[in-house]
């Protein structure tokens, strides 16, 4: 083939592999059996082998970089990444929900989210390429953990439609990653992680991004940095579909509530479902919905007044005390 030809098959390949690892990591239903999958693969690093000049940062072979970091750049956050008040129980919910009324009236309508215990991250596409990931660090300045970031099936490398956008979410281990990555640290005598959000955040500040790639993490989104209206949205369960249209993960067990009634439904149901779930949530993230309604509420100094996370008391763990007990 020649050069123009070879663009265009490289072209081809990115767009055949990013729908197939799309339908793969982030619908789970594959489209390809992987044996289909691997032998493009095989035909995209070949070209790219041959011709360094096509290899692009939104390549598929490009997700687990070579190189091991000295550290981690500083990355100072467009908007700040802040923090969530808190609510502990129902009274706590409804005093919150008065607070809301008294400011924006009764017609207020609410967004429930569950609340992903992992680290909080942030992404930045531009013209629809992932080009920087970090961390929340104190809100202002995270840490450049792009590379580690790339390494994450649920991230596109590419999104649906180029576009210039950041979003912000939380990354996770699943509760069976992180029981199989304790195991293999206690056959090898290593310190165990305490829980899934340590094991998130110790794997994602690994200088080696193949130590990261191996971890198994995944992510939910939950917002837009910066002003979600210049994308056309009125509305947080609005910009949520809209990270979906985009080929970005949400959770899909948000909830829009048109009462604090409702609110406190979602919480009671999934405080009981929560032991079956497949990650670990330490509560639910209860939000305005509409963006004139969060205007006008709008932050105190660290949080936002639209927003409130309702905290469940920790998981019970069974420890072997207890089964000495029954024995
Ligand atoms: N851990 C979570 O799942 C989570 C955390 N934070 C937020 O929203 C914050 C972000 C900006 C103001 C509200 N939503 C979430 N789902």
């Amino acid at each position: 083939m020649d050069k123009v030809e070879l663009e265009k098959r490289v072209e081809e390949l990115h767009k055949l592999l990013h729908e197939y690892g799309y339908a793969y990591y982030v619908l789970d239903q594959p489209m390809v059996p992987d044996a289909v999958y691997d032998q493009y693969l095989k035909e995209l690093l070949a070209i790219e082998a041959d011709n360094p000049d096509l290899i692009f940062p939104d390549s598929p072979t490009q997700r687990v970089g070579g190189n091991i970091l000295e550290g981690f750049e500083k990355v100072t956050h467009k908007t700040p990444m802040l923090s969530l008040s808190n609510a502990f129980n129902e009274e706590d919910l409804r005093d919150f929900d008065r607070r809301v009324k008294a400011v924006v009236g009764e017609s207020v309508r609410y967004v429930c989210e569950l609340k992903i215990d992992g680290l909080a991250i942030s992404l930045t596409y531009e013209n629809g390429t992932f080009v920087l990931g970090s961390t929340r660090g104190d809100g202002t300045t995270g840490e450049n953990i792009t590379a580690n970031l790339r390494t994450i099936r649920t991230i596109p490398l590419r999104l649906k439609n180029d576009i210039s956008i950041e979003v912000r979410g939380e990354a996770y281990m699943p509760k069976k990653s992180f029981n199989k990555l304790n195991e293999e640290r206690e056959q090898k005598g290593e310190d165990l992680f305490a829980n899934p959000r340590n094991a998130a955040a110790g794997s994602l500040r690994q200088l080696d991004p193949k130590i990261a790639a191996s971890r198994n993490l995944s992510i939910f989104l939950y917002s837009i940095g910066g002003d979600p209206e210049q994308y056309g949205l009125d509305s947080h369960s609005e910009s949520l579909d809209y990270l979906d249209e985009m080929g970005l993960t949400t959770n899909k067990e948000r909830r829009v509530c048109q009462t604090i009634d409702e609110v406190v439904e979602y919480v009671k149901e999934w405080h009981d479902k929560r032991p079956n779930l497949s990650y670990e949530i330490d509560g639910i993230v209860v939000k305005v919905d509409r963006f004139i309604h969060q205007q006008e509420l709008g932050f105190t100094a660290k949080s936002p007044r639209w927003a409130t996370a309702y905290k469940f008391p920790a998981e019970e763990v069974v420890t072997r005390l207890i089964d000495i007990e029954l024995s």
